[in-house]
């Protein structure tokens, strides 16, 4: 029976539809399902609609209506008041897409344009179809506490090998947990200690490049501090195998690892793009080639065998602590995980904190008066003994963490599609909203932090009542200040990181003075930190002196 040319079209659009509301049901993220639901469905209805033309417009006029059809009625969804987060305020743009967000993060700043979107429409805002941001203190333990909600879609996203995702990528709250046993036991205080001869090692290295570079007109200080960064955290987890420091990036590593995190931010708002291409073979190269260099480090690593107590040592259990020892695949998903998380976070902490000093320097000279205090010149730099006493470096590497968190937009949270609705605080979520805690939002809040966008360490003294008196309307609100996250998925190297960055301090402070370079701002760096921060290239020019105390 043929269908007259209304029925036709009425046929397609019905499709799409029906497309639509499975979309809305399932969020289908699996390859085929996708393939029927955007290429196969308006294949079938070519036999059917659109009969009286040629076939090559037959295909290309049905494609056209089933898209167009797809996207009107998700659009109109989206802006109804029947959408489940009808009530949150929120740009109507933001609503209808997530295209404006993936642009605003590509070209940097969205941590900005969210900050501005809470002045306006207060802590909670819709930025996206199915995603809320919050800007309240009082919901940091709701949401990422240890009742609070399992990891978003964005993790999905960026996991480079969703077959064996990494720890950060895990959404399974009990799988998580079994697999952080790991990596708590690795970063308990007692193991951190035991990693100081690689620390040492890499940390006097670097004091040594950089005395040479005592006589040059300027040193890219950031580029120094990413190559120790790199070589440290490859000797932690391989147990050896770059060079950076001696040999610069001959492989382009960090080029690569900063290729594959700029695909990640767009993949992070779309996991079902993903998905679709982590099957493309541009894209799955660069994944196979990264995990064949891993997979080689780790063959080396155990050729040699355990020289210490890496982290290797206990991501691949010799340890003999977990009853089941991890896959091949699981030891080296985790070990460039944590070549990733541990490399770039830190090393531009560091650069930030110096660049803070620099830009202040009566801070600069307030915690070199500290160093000098604690670790003499006949002092050891590695030693941690001080740390605990040194309130002052606290204070500045808590100034930096507030003012340039690394995940400055937040980690996302969401209650799973199939597992119900729920409440966090007095706001209802839907199931499968994405939940973020904004931290630049929330790190820069008046109510939280007075002169929010200041660099101004004291306030650390001041709230813990050892910097004199508090000035008057001085706000300070410690559960606002989430840089390593919270809960049982927060940063699971914190520990690592705070001593490894108090030993650097020390050590370059006690070796070395640095100094703006003579009529150059550092304008890269600046742009840096307000642009796409951590993962890049940019150049902190600094000049150097090694400090010679008679
Ligand atoms: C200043 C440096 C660092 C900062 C600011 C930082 C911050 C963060 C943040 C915000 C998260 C996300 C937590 C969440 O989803 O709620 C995270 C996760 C993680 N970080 Fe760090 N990090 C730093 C250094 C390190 C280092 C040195 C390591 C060591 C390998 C590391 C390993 C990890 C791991 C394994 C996770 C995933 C934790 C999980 O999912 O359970 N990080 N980090």
């Amino acid at each position: 029976m043929l269908l007259s040319s209304t029925e036709q079209t009425l046929l397609v659009i019905t499709s799409a539809l029906i497309a639509h509301l499975v979309f809305n049901r399932w969020e289908p993220t699996n390859v085929p399902i996708l393939t029927v639901l955007l290429i196969g469905i308006p294949c079938a209805l070519t036999q059917a609609a659109f009969i009286d033309i040629g076939p090559i417009w037959r295909v290309v006029c049905t494609f056209a209506l089933y898209h167009a059809s797809l996207a009107t009625s998700v659009l109109i969804y989206r802006l109804s008041p029947w959408h489940p987060l009808a009530r949150y305020p929120g740009p109507r743009l933001l609503k209808t897409s997530k295209i404006w967000m993936i642009r605003l993060a590509r070209r940097g700043g969205q941590w900005r344009y969210i900050r501005a979107l809470h002045d306006v429409y207060g802590p909670v805002v819709r930025i996206g179809p199915n995603e809320l941001s919050f800007c309240d203190a009082s919901l940091v333990v709701p949401i990422l506490g240890t009742q609070g909600l399992p990891k978003g879609s964005d993790w999905m996203g960026r996991a480079m090998h969703p077959q064996t995702p990494s720890l950060i990528a895990l959404r399974d709250p009990v799988e998580h947990q079994r697999r952080r046993r790991t990596w708590n036991r690795a970063f308990r205080p007692a193991a951190v200690q035991e990693y100081l001869p690689l620390i040492r090692k890499r940390t006097a290295q670097l004091l040594d490049i950089l005395a040479k570079c005592e006589d040059q007109d300027g040193v890219d200080l950031a580029k120094w501090i990413r190559y120790f960064k790199y070589d440290f955290m490859g000797d932690l987890v391989f147990g050896g195998g770059t060079e950076m420091m001696r040999d610069g990036d001959v492989d382009a590593r960090l080029q690569q690892q900063r290729a594959g995190v700029a695909m990640m931010v767009v993949f992070a708002h779309m996991p079902w793009v993903a998905q679709l291409a982590k099957n493309l073979p541009a894209v799955s190269r660069k994944v196979t080639e990264l995990r064949a260099m891993g997979r080689n480090r780790a063959a080396d690593r155990c050729k040699a065998g355990s020289q210490g107590k890496d982290l290797f040592y206990y991501l691949a259990n010799e340890d003999g602590s977990e009853k089941e020892a991890p896959s091949e695949d699981v030891v080296l998903s985790d070990g460039l995980l944590a070549i990733v998380a541990g490399s770039d976070t830190t090393s531009t902490v560091l650069t930030s904190a110096i660049y803070c000093l620099l830009t202040y320097p009566e801070t600069y000279e307030r915690l070199v008066e500290e160093v000098d205090n604690f670790y003499p010149p006949d002092e050891d730099w590695c030693s941690t003994k001080h740390h605990a006493d040194m309130h002052y470096l606290t204070a500045v590497l808590n100034e930096t963490l507030r003012l340039f968190p690394i995940l400055r937009d937040g980690s996302l949270r969401a209650p799973w599609v199939g597992h119900g609705d729920c409440t966090v605080g007095p706001h209802f979520i839907p199931e499968g909203t994405q939940v973020r805690l904004h931290t630049y939002a929330l790190h820069r809040d008046p109510r939280y932090f007075s002169r929010p966008d200041s660099f101004w360490p004291e306030r650390w003294l001041v709230a813990a009542g050892a910097g004199g008196d508090a000035p008057a309307g001085f706000a300070h609100e410690p559960g606002a200040f989430i840089p390593f996250s919270r809960g049982p998925s927060d940063c699971a190297g914190k520990a690592l990181a705070l001593q490894d960055m108090r030993i650097v301090l020390c050590a370059l402070l006690q070796r070395l003075a640095f100094a703006p370079p003579r009529g150059a701002p550092f304008d890269e760096w600046k742009a840096e930190m307000d642009g796409r921060f951590a993962n890049s290239a940019a150049v902190f020019t600094v000049s150097v002196r090694v400090r010679r105390r008679d």
